[in-house]
């Protein structure tokens, strides 16, 4: 019998149908203790599908104990290599083209963001009257920040709140960028 084991870093919890794999299962107390929580029985590979549908995936290490090393090494290789595919299509949709770029930061300037010239990215400074109005609007953009995958570097003293966004994982403005901006515009207006 084979089966693979992931761990990775997404939405989805771990689940894993324990009770095909008997009553021995070599498998670290962590991942284990993470198993035998588990409810739901799904298989692994369907797992793996969901998991390689999912653009929250960089960190993925297969524990494979049943697997021959040669088909553990070319199944680790097709699942890079798609993983690195879905990566790529990922950045492709939330890259800006020049044009786009030009209009959203003419709009963002428009209210007062401004565009870093040492890197990359956008900035803004907020002003509230009190601390708490300060950490309120900060928490509600943290949900938002959750909710997109995708976070703000920010820095608040008392009143004031400044935010750079830039994204990461190509080191440049993208479109995620620009919808965070606007969200937090949004929120900045109602507080
Ligand atoms: C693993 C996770 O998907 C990434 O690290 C996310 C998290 N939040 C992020 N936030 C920002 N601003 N840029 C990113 O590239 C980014 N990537």
């Amino acid at each position: 019998m084979r089966w693979l084991m992931f761990t990775l870093r997404s939405r989805h919890p771990w689940q894993c149908p324990l009770s095909k794999l008997g009553n021995r299962p070599p498998l670290p107390p962590i991942l284990f203790a993470k198993m035998s929580s588990t409810t739901e029985k799904v298989s692994p590979f369907s797992l793996l599908q969901t998991a390689m549908n999912s653009i929250h995936i960089r960190n993925l290490a297969v524990f494979s104990f049943f697997l021959e090393p040669l088909s553990c090494v070319l199944l680790v290789k097709r699942i890079d290599r798609k993983l690195a595919r879905i990566q790529l299509e990922a950045m492709d949709s939330h890259w800006l083209s020049p044009a786009e770029r030009e209009q959203l930061l003419l709009e963002l300037k428009a209210t007062g963001w401004v565009e870093m010239e040492e890197r990359d990215a956008i900035y803004k400074e907020l002003t509230f009257k009190t601390f708490n109005q300060a950490f309120g609007f900060m928490s509600r953009v943290a949900l938002q920040a959750e909710r997109m995958n995708h976070h703000p570097e920010w820095f608040n003293v008392y009143n004031k709140v400044q935010i750079t966004l830039t994204t990461h994982d190509c080191g440049a403005l993208s479109k995620r960028d620009i919808k965070l901006a606007k969200f937090i515009d949004k929120v900045a207006l109602t507080i």
